[in-house]
């Protein structure tokens, strides 16, 4: 018998089995990643959102913390067809609900045509289809959450340090501890600091580069990050990853908008505009840059033609959208950390492109 409800904006409300106990609601979003669940469910990106797999059995390998991106889980549940005991049982040490058994190809099917679309769930002994509905009813819009970036920066600044070769400023607006990391394992100290830092504090540290990393959320409400870019527009080189690529754009006079259901998996082909070189690519994203302002689109999603890549000579920008420190892969785009740090540079380093 059903021990947990998954109640849909369109009016649907799934049965399910209730793998880790509670009530919660949210964007509900689908990523095919076939690995990296540990990486997924610690990706401070998914705050807000309710994570389902599209492939059926997640937990296959364990869960190991060396692996985690960060120290919480980020989501507010997650969903799938099979959870292994190890992965229910985390996620329920962790307070996060969990539900399977039930029919992801149709979930995932509803958000592909209907679009990333508002959720409740309540699992566990008391579980009723009322309380889900209760709790879609609260559901507030991704870009409804004005301050989220409040709920996943640091509070105060620290460095992961690398041997010193470069500084980087990192703005964290919800990082992926593998951000900081594949840039120290190339010689660079990173300064990781606070989602609202300001100006000062960044000139003080005189770094190499500005980097704003990814997060999660509507990007047009991360305006402190976006007027520290402007800023610094000129004066530093500038780089970011996925909400760090839409925050750089739209301080460069562009737009970002709401994809239907967005780019979540650990196979979406980008393909360089100049070099025709298609690689494979790590992404989660819901939304996506319509207008790059001032800046040039280096790269595009072969599916769909968005924004992957944007650049500036002039201002030296570099920006991706998808993840390319990847974990757990692939690694074809590690090579975008070799060139942040060119652009910190003069040029002369020996770049690190296979891990
Ligand atoms: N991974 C990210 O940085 C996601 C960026 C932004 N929150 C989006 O959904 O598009």
């Amino acid at each position: 018998m059903a021990d947990a409800y998954v109640a849909l904006a369109d009016g649907r409300v799934f049965e399910a089995r209730a793998r880790a106990p509670g009530r919660t609601r949210g964007e509900l979003v689908f990523t095919t990643a076939y690995t990296g669940y540990e990486e997924s469910l610690t990706d401070p990106s998914y705050e807000e959102q309710v994570l389902t797999f599209s492939y059926p059995l997640i937990g296959n390998y364990g869960v190991r913390d060396e692996r985690f991106e960060s120290d919480r889980v980020h989501p507010n549940a997650a969903v799938a067809r099979e959870l292994t005991d190890d992965v229910a049982e985390w996620l329920e040490s962790e307070g996060v609900p969990a539900v399977d058994h039930l029919d992801t190809r149709e979930l995932v099917t509803s958000v592909r045509e209907e679009g990333a679309m508002a959720c409740g769930i309540a699992a566990g002994p008391d579980a009723t289809p009322e309380a889900a509905k209760e709790e879609l009813a609260e559901c507030v819009g991704m870009s409804d959450h004005l301050d989220i970036g409040k709920q996943v920066s640091t509070d105060e600044p620290y460095t992961v340090e690398g041997g010193g070769d470069y500084d980087v400023a990192l703005v964290d607006c919800g990082m992926k501890g593998s951000i900081a990391t594949s840039l120290a394992e190339r010689g660079a100290d990173v300064h990781v600091l606070p989602y609202d830092v300001d100006a000062d504090t960044v000139a003080e540290l005189d770094p190499d580069v500005l980097f704003v990393s990814n997060g999660p959320g509507d990007p047009a409400n991360f305006e402190s990050a976006q007027a520290l870019v402007e800023t610094f527009t000129g004066e530093l080189p500038l780089a970011g990853i996925c909400l760090g690529q839409q925050i750089v754009a739209r301080a460069f006079g562009g737009d970002t908008e709401k994809m239907a259901f967005g780019h979540r998996g650990v196979n979406q082909p980008v393909r360089d505009v100049e070099t025709g070189q298609v690689v494979m690519t790590t992404q989660n994203h819901g939304y996506s840059v319509a207008d790059p302002g001032d800046l040039e689109v280096t790269q595009v999603n072969v599916n769909d033609d968005t924004a992957e890549g944007l650049e500036s000579e002039e201002f030296s920008v570099v920006t991706r959208q998808y993840h390319p420190e990847a974990n757990p892969g692939p690694h074809d785009s590690l090579g975008f950390f070799d060139e942040v740090l060119d652009l910190a540079g003069d040029g002369s380093r020996t770049p690190v492109t296979a891990d």
